[in-house]
């Protein structure tokens, strides 16, 4: 799915400029990291592509229309186009793993199916199918509130891996897994995403996953984007005016540190 914002800005409800004046293009296919200070405006910028947060001023354009133009049934179906991993899933803690999975098709099932599958699973296997790729399969039929923070982070990628979205967006997708984990399952979202030519715009607090994995990177800061660019040419002087707020990088499985060498951490 194509993005396109000119000039966008977003002021909370409580009067808070999270954006300020953010230009992007995302062609279909693309795949984009954001990185960031905390506060940066990373999440509100997801939700922003995602149409849930609508923008206080600039223009919008998603699949080649303004979202907050069409009619409700046509944003309907624009969102259940869009896959969307939150920083906290929002799971109801009692729900099983497969329920949880097999929500991410409900926009696209008819109304009887989506309530019947609350009840009794309609496609366990494919939600299991999903779950296996995360290393995850054995939890299947576990209830989501007896699983860590980083098990339910992958519950609710299998969800979106089963939805099958035009869109994926994913905020701080491995901020609860270990360092081996993170680099797996984000290597996994690229590689999906590649494969069927999805739109990824994911978040990561790891600047070395971003560079790594994805081939461009926006450096969001106050609210605006600081740099837009190929990872190989993401420059450590660039790096350090990102995160000067936070006194140091901050590495997948690392404290904040000083880099000095990148070449390591390129997306190769
Ligand atoms: N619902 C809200 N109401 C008011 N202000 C908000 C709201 N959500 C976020 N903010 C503020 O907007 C700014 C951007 O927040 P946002 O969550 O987008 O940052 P972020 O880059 O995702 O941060 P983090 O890396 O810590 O998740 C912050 O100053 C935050 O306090």
């Amino acid at each position: 799915m194509k993005l396109s914002l000119e000039g966008v800005g977003l002021v909370h409800a409580n009067g808070h400029p999270a954006l300020q004046w953010i230009d992007l293009q995302v062609e279909a296919g693309e795949r984009v990291a954001l990185i960031g200070a905390s506060g940066a405006g990373k999440t509100t910028l997801l939700r922003v592509l995602a149409a849930s947060l609508r923008p206080s001023g600039g223009r919008l354009r998603m699949a080649g229309g303004d979202p907050w133009a069409a009619s409700p049934a046509a944003l309907r179906q624009l969102r259940a186009r869009i896959g969307h991993v939150h920083q906290a899933p929002p799971i109801p803690p009692r729900q099983r793993v497969v329920t949880a999975v097999q929500a991410g098709r409900l926009g696209q099932w008819p109304l009887w199916k989506s309530l019947a599958s609350l009840v009794l699973p309609a496609d366990a296997e494919g939600a299991r199918r999903e779950l296996a790729r995360l290393d995850l399969a054995d939890k299947l039929f576990e209830r989501c509130d007896r699983l860590s923070g980083g098990q339910l982070q992958r519950v609710a990628l299998a969800r979106v891996l089963y939805q099958q979205p035009d869109l994926l967006l994913a905020d701080e997708p491995v901020s609860a897994m270990d360092p081996a984990l993170s680099e797996l399952t984000v290597a996994l979202l690229n590689e999906e995403a590649a494969r069927r030519g999805v739109t990824l715009v994911a978040s990561l607090h790891a600047v070395d996953l971003a560079l790594r994995h994805f081939p461009r990177v926006v450096g969001v800061k106050d609210g605006g984007v600081l740099f837009d660019l190929p990872a190989s040419q993401v420059t450590e002087a660039q790096l350090r005016e990102l995160y000067a707020a936070e006194g140091g990088l901050p590495i997948a499985g690392a404290p904040a540190s000083a880099i000095v060498d990148l070449s390591p951490l390129r997306c190769s």
